[in-house]
């Protein structure tokens, strides 16, 4: 599969970067489309928009909190939006992303493209449920997209919320579905922020989450 150069051109126009995050992003998306065929990292109709779909769609989360120095990506999969934001976080001095993934395979990709890229990420091999209390209180910003609806990511997250972490999840077109079902049974503090590379999506922006008593 080759990668269309306009597309590339059309993600930095929406979410510009530096020289060296573009050539950091572009060892990314180069090693990303040799391992593709061998480890199936991300969905095979999506890689030739790789810059939009994935790339950008990552950058726009990483803008939303620029000054966050410790982050953590759950569901990391082909490492978005994990590994770019670790990308970004490599002209952040102490700067760091932990990505946990329980897919064995992507981790291998997901440790040799941070390794490649220089990017200060620390991989995971484990299941979220597992690991995610080793983060309470470490955390700037919790992120995870296409990973789980968000009844799910608020109790994975409810102790990060609890303590001051900032949740920001990429959600499709069934947003308000999914706030209304969350609200049944959390009190939610959120905003929302559309999303730069798809009209009908937006970023959930969770500053806190309390479970209601008696839902
Ligand atoms: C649909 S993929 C999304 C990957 C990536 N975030 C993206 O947007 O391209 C979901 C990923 O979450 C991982 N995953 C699902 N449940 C998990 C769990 N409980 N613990 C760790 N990883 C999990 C899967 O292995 C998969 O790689």
């Amino acid at each position: 599969m080759t990668v269309d150069n306009s597309d590339r051109a059309r993600a930095l126009r929406l979410t510009p970067v530096s020289r060296e995050t573009e050539e950091r992003l572009a060892l990314l998306v180069a090693e990303l489309e040799r391992w593709q065929a061998a480890k199936n990292l991300v969905s095979g109709a999506t890689l030739a928009d790789v810059w939009t779909r994935h790339v950008a769609d990552s950058l726009q989360i990483a803008r939303l909190a620029p000054n966050a120095k410790t982050w953590l990506d759950l569901g990391s999969g082909g490492g978005f939006p994990g590994l770019v934001i670790g990308i970004c976080l490599a002209e952040f001095p102490g700067g760091r992303i932990h990505l946990v993934e329980s897919n064995s395979r992507k981790c291998a990709f997901l440790r040799h493209a941070a390794r490649l890229t220089g990017a200060p990420v620390t991989v995971h091999a484990a299941r979220i449920e597992d690991v995610i209390g080793d983060f309470t209180g470490c955390v700037d910003v919790v992120t995870a997209r296409a990973l789980a609806p968000l009844p799910q990511l608020l109790d994975w997250c409810k102790e990060l919320l609890r303590t001051g972490t900032l949740g920001l999840f990429p959600k499709g077109q069934h947003l308000d579905a999914e706030l209304t079902e969350s609200s049944r049974y959390w009190k939610i503090q959120a905003s929302t922020v559309s999303s730069v590379t798809d009209g009908a999506a937006r970023i959930l922006m969770v500053q806190a989450a309390e479970k209601r008593a008696d839902p």
